[in-house]
């Protein structure tokens, strides 16, 4: 498994036939950028797509942001293609769509090796399809690559004949699915976009739904909406005083030999500190991670 803890708040598509836009993103406050061959680039400008990306990622100027190319399916006639172009061009990771089984992220490993991916290269899985949903677990365990899982709640809504709703109770058995998986195998996951650019209050509350189930953060379509992704997928400052003050505490109590201890009220146990400790980590790396790109 390649290091998947790592900020990813906010990670925004761009569409890699949108030159404008791989420029852009060379300076916005996201965490990750989804530089897409896939559905974002319409079949005649796919090549041009390809170059593009992989002219603008060699050419650098991301600064510490991670680059993660979509590329096309490996059975439509871009994916090999996009694959061989893409592996050793610099970016950070491949995702690839609609995955179903291990067997497609073998088959994808094998070519980025052909390629010449780098060892640290990482592959990201989407998971949006009904078949991917079921099979999340063997999706999840499939590579040493694998460092994240990326919802396509746009794909799994059309292919479930589901509806979008505010609450998304239609696909909330699948994203339950895909992050019980994520997690028995170590990796991230981050949640589908909000497809209303207009309906701020529906985006800051599928940022909250998802937070609360248990996402690194969420992939996004628009520039506008990154500031509240990475609020809403960051350790409150409140959060982070209380997990310091219960790993002090904690680490007092360890040292009299007493295995709990009381803090305002509430019994603190080493699974707290466990949740305590990553949280402070996370805040460390997303200051980091600004700093760097301030850079
Ligand atoms: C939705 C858009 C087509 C809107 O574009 P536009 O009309 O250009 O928007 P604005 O005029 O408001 O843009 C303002 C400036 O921001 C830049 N911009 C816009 N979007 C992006 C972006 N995604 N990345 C970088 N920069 C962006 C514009 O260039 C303007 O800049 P400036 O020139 O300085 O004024 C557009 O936002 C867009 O194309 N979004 C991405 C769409 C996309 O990638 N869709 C596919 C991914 S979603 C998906 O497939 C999910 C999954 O597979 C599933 O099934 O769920
Ligand atoms: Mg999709």
């Amino acid at each position: 498994m390649t290091s998947t803890a790592r900020p990813r708040r906010s990670v925004l598509y761009m569409p890699g036939s949108n030159a404008r836009a791989l420029e852009k993103g060379r300076g916005l406050p996201a965490d990750s950028l989804i530089l897409d061959l896939e559905d974002a680039v319409a079949p005649d400008a796919k090549e041009l797509a390809r170059e593009q990306i992989a002219a603008a990622v060699a050419a650098g100027g991301y600064g510490a942001r991670e680059i993660v190319v979509r590329v096309n399916d490996l059975k439509t006639p871009w994916g090999k293609e996009d694959v061989k172009e893409i592996a050793a061009c610099g970016a950070d990771a491949i995702l690839l769509p609609k995955v179903e089984s291990a067997a497609m992220v073998q088959e994808l490993e094998a070519l980025m090796v052909a390629s010449g991916a780098p060892e640290h290269m990482a592959i990201m899985c989407m998971m949006e399809t009904p078949l991917g949903m079921l099979r999340a677990d063997e999706v999840a365990g499939s590579s040493k690559r694998l460092s994240c899982l990326v919802m396509g709640t746009s794909d799994l809504v059309k292919d479930l004949q589901a509806a979008h709703t505010p609450d998304r109770l239609p696909v909330l058995t699948s994203l339950g699915l895909c992050i019980l998986a994520a997690r028995a195998h170590g990796l991230a996951i981050v949640d589908g976009v909000h497809l209303d650019l207009q309906d701020d209050t529906g985006f800051a509350a599928s940022c909250v739904q998802g937070r609360e189930l248990g996402f690194d953060g969420k992939t996004l379509i628009h520039p506008k909406t990154i500031a509240a992704a990475n609020e809403a997928f960051a350790p409150s400052a409140e959060d982070i005083a209380w997990s310091r003050k219960i790993i002090a505490a904690h680490s007092e109590a360890a040292a009299e030999g007493k295995g709990v201890v009381v803090v305002d009220g509430k019994l603190i146990e080493n699974l707290h500190v466990e949740s305590a400790q990553r949280l402070v980590s996370m805040a460390g790396k997303i200051e980091e991670l600004a700093a760097a790109n301030a850079e």
